[in-house]
């Protein structure tokens, strides 16, 4: 497989050799209006949470990683190194003026990485334009290759997003049937001591009569998700509740989920099930396999490591989790590329052990995950960084969409069981695409 050829990439022969000025300046404006109305339209690039984050557009540096061959060690971590260097060489060449001076000002790339090193889809995208906000403040970052451009003159406002309009869904690579053959498979194989633990997942795709307009999307996913994150990196659109990693200055931050219940239909049933999967061994098993995998990862990174000892609910519109948050002190010379490179995959979207489980998934879904379940985020300058990972999220490519949905397999798993969940998680998403009744 080749890398996805981009226009971009022949207007700019030698991209890595420009040199870039950046200039962020404060802006005014309301701290509760949504950054998604600031957008063009066209290809956004967007990292939400609640009312902050940031929105980029146009495209001042590009980076296609090129997938590595079929036969390379399914954890091998070459990507984000290549992201490191493209990265630091423009960062070299970058001349920032920053009045503002926070996490996400000044040069920003937005990124989406593959969930395996062998597929195409890994992309560093450093925008035209950035707003950015942060607990009440407000700032508008420009890339340009010339000195002097004003910042505002770049700062148009965006037109009104389109809806969707009719929409026609298909299966997806396996059928329900194949894929729940799949999970029992997997389970056969856990009971026979192959590994521990597989996450496995499936594929669905959506045709609109014309090019999908993401704003639309991700209007929708933030306002329906506020404790999510909504991103849009090169084609890859969601709303996560898995953060797998925000770092700012040497402090690490990490949630890790895994373990879902439905939502009850009234406050008593909503308690009962997320009390049912507090006390289940077999989700408990589950979850801890993931925060064993973070703990595993990060030990070896940080002076100081906090990892609470039993999970907390989270819940969601949808779905509720078992949720771990970790905190660490990142040892000084770790930088936030280094760290996804050692988290990714967690056992929240792989398995244990790992490598075992990335071969097996390779082999049962059927399907290239693409940029599902991998890194999706944000990275600046100063190496403070939010990386969530892709889930109930698609693949948006004009007006199609590949959605993706999946769950973590263990002993205790039940194929009818796993479809349903795929089911609740791949709604996230079918939802964002679907306009409102007239
Ligand atoms: C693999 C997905 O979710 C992961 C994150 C939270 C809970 C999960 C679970 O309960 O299986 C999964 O590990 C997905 O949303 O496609």
């Amino acid at each position: 497989m080749n890398a996805v050829p981009h226009p971009q990439k022949q207007s700019h022969p030698n991209p890595d050799a420009r040199k870039l000025f950046v200039r962020t300046v404060a802006l005014r404006d309301r701290a509760d209006s949504s950054l998604v109305r600031r957008l063009p339209d066209g290809v956004p690039l967007a990292w939400l949470s609640g009312d902050d984050g940031i929105v980029g557009w146009g495209e001042a540096a590009r980076l296609e990683c090129a997938p590595l061959p079929e036969g390379t060690a399914p954890t091998d971590t070459s990507r984000f190194d290549e992201a490191a260097r493209w990265f630091d060489a423009l960062l070299e060449r970058a001349e920032v003026e920053d009045e503002v001076d926070l996490p996400g000002t000044g040069l920003v790339t937005f990124g989406t990485f593959t969930f395996a090193p062998t597929s195409a889809g890994s992309t560093l995208i450093v925008p035209r334009v950035v707003v950015g906000r942060r607990a009440g403040r407000t700032w508008l970052t420009t890339v340009t290759d010339e000195p002097g451009t004003h910042p505002e003159e770049l700062l148009r406002p965006g037109s009104a997003p389109r809806p969707v309009g009719p929409v026609r869904w298909r299966p997806g690579s396996l059928t329900r049937e194949e894929w729940m053959g799949a999970v029992a498979g997997t389970v056969a194989r856990i009971r026979a001591g192959e590994l521990e633990k597989a996450v496995l997942a499936r594929d669905s795709f959506a045709d609109a009569d014309a090019p999908v307009d993401v704003r639309v999307l991700l209007e929708r996913l933030r306002t329906r998700f506020p404790a999510c994150f909504t991103f849009s990196v090169g084609g890859m659109v969601g709303a996560t509740p898995e953060l797998l990693l925000r770092r700012e200055g040497d402090q690490l931050t990490s949630l890790v989920l895994a373990g879902t219940r439905p939502r009850g239909e009234d406050a008593e049933s909503d308690q009962r099930l997320g009390q049912e999967m507090l006390a289940s061994a077999k989700d408990v098993e589950e979850h801890g396999l993931a925060v064993d995998s973070l703990r595993a990862a990060l030990e070896p990174l940080s002076e100081e490591l906090v990892v609470p000892a039993w999970p907390h609910l989270l819940r969601l519109a949808n779905v509720q989790h078992l949720a771990t948050r970790a905190h660490a002190r990142l040892s000084p010379e770790v930088s936030a590329l280094d760290a996804v490179a050692a988290l990714h995959p967690t056992a929240a979207v792989g398995g244990t052990p790992t490598a075992t489980a990335m071969r097996l998934i390779a082999e049962v879904e059927g399907m290239d995950r693409g940029g599902y379940a991998g890194p999706v985020g944000w990275l600046d300058g100063a190496g403070n960084s939010e990386w969530g990972i892709a889930l109930r999220c698609a693949h948006v490519d004009g007006a199609h969409a590949r959605l993706y949905a999946g769950g973590g397999i263990v002993a205790g798993s039940d194929p009818v069981s796993e479809v349903a969940e795929a089911e609740s998680k791949f709604r996230v998403m079918r939802e964002a695409l679907t306009d409102p009744e007239a």
